[in-house]
């Protein structure tokens, strides 16, 4: 420590007394010490947690082991993604059960609502940095209603975006590439076979969330990245169109390095077929559009920038060509997508 000179009051600090506001108590036990695990899948409560090395990486033949919630934790959710403080059996062995005892703090929540009469948030993955849409070119058609929703959940979230279409093999991308480019959302286009050096290159040390309807490809491009997988792939319907539910449960999986080394982690999700959004306001998704936050000091109090807003400066904006129309009407897009009745 730095000593501190005669003109100095480096240690004023030291002896003044401390003013306790919360007394410590004998339930707030310090878990700092506990074993920390990333939490990859969640099965009927019971959680499967990768143990993790004292710096918070993840060895590559790390111990798997399994756990339960600590009754102290309550309805506090625990989500793949998290990490986790174990204690108990750690050892990974066949029959054990560890004790999730704390989450470490979250850097983002990826969260939907069942739908948009049911305003109870469920947080679906912790910790992303990335929000992998992956939408089908055909069979099942594509949504850019279901599209727009996600990208507003991944806005809120503070993830970054990407969309992947699959199926090129049966449909032209150019419409679809053609309505996110003003978003400046990176498009990845795939079909069987396909070379996945770009995508892989995107998903390369970070933490991507993929997310899809079900039966776009997710569990194919799922298992194409990582070699050796063989997650369940199913068939769409051909009746409604409408692929199986094939996957139950998030699972967080390992990308093997690339050329550079670097791995990185893709979090598959189970397909889904709505996504509320009832918890998220306009002020939420304006925070993913820097470059309009500006404009909308100057619109009238209250207003939720949205097509029909009465004098919103978003409109006077564009007219002045500050910023592009297409950038203005991809956020309207977005704030009214928030409102669509979910499909
Ligand atoms: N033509 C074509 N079919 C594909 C492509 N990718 C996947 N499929 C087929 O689409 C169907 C659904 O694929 P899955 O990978 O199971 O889809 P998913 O999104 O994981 O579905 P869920 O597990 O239900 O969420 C399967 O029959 C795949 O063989 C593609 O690029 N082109
Ligand atoms: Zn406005």
């Amino acid at each position: 420590m730095r000593r501190g000179g005669i003109h100095t009051d480096d240690h004023a600090g030291f002896d003044r007394p401390r003013r306790r506001t919360r007394p410590r108590t004998k339930d707030r036990p310090d878990y700092s010490g506990a074993d920390l695990g990333l939490v990859i899948t969640v099965d009927r409560g019971r959680y499967r947690c990768l143990l993790l090395d004292s710096d918070g990486a993840a060895d590559p033949d790390a111990i798997q082991v399994t756990a339960m919630k600590a009754r102290t934790l309550g309805r506090r959710s625990v989500i793949v993604g998290d990490r986790v403080r174990l204690v108990g059996d750690v050892s990974g062995d066949e029959g054990t059960l560890a004790r999730i005892v704390e989450v470490t703090e979250r850097s983002t929540v990826l969260r939907r609502t069942a739908d948009d009469d049911d305003p109870y948030e469920r947080p679906i993955v912790a910790n992303a940095d990335q929000l992998v849409i992956v939408t089908a070119l055909a069979d099942p058609p594509p949504r850019t209603g279901m599209i727009d929703r996600i990208l507003v959940a991944g806005y809120d979230a503070g993830l970054e975006p990407m969309l992947c279409l699959t199926k090129a093999d049966l449909a032209s991308p150019d419409e679809l590439e053609a309505a996110y480019a003003p978003l400046g959302v990176p498009v990845v286009v795939t079909e069987p076979e396909a070379d996945l050096t770009r995508l892989h290159g995107l998903l390369e040390g970070r933490i991507s969330v993929f997310v899809g309807h079900s039966g776009v490809g997710k569990s194919t491009l799922v298992n194409a990245l990582i070699p050796g997988l063989e997650r369940a792939v199913g068939h769409v319907n051909e009746v409604t169109g409408r692929g199986r539910h094939t996957s139950t449960s998030a699972i967080a999986l390992r990308l093997p390095p690339g050329p550079d080394g670097r791995g990185g982690w893709v979090i598959d999700t189970p397909g889904v077929r709505s996504f509320g959004l009832s918890h998220i306001t306009p002020a939420d998704v304006i925070k993913a559009f820097p470059d309009l936050v500006e404009f909308t000091a100057d619109c009238p109090r209250g207003c939720e920038h949205g097509a029909d807003a009465v004098d919103c400066a978003l409109d006077e904006a564009w007219r002045s060509g500050e910023v592009p129309r297409a950038r203005v009407d991809s956020f309207r897009r977005m704030v009214s997508a928030r409102a669509l009745p979910y499909d």
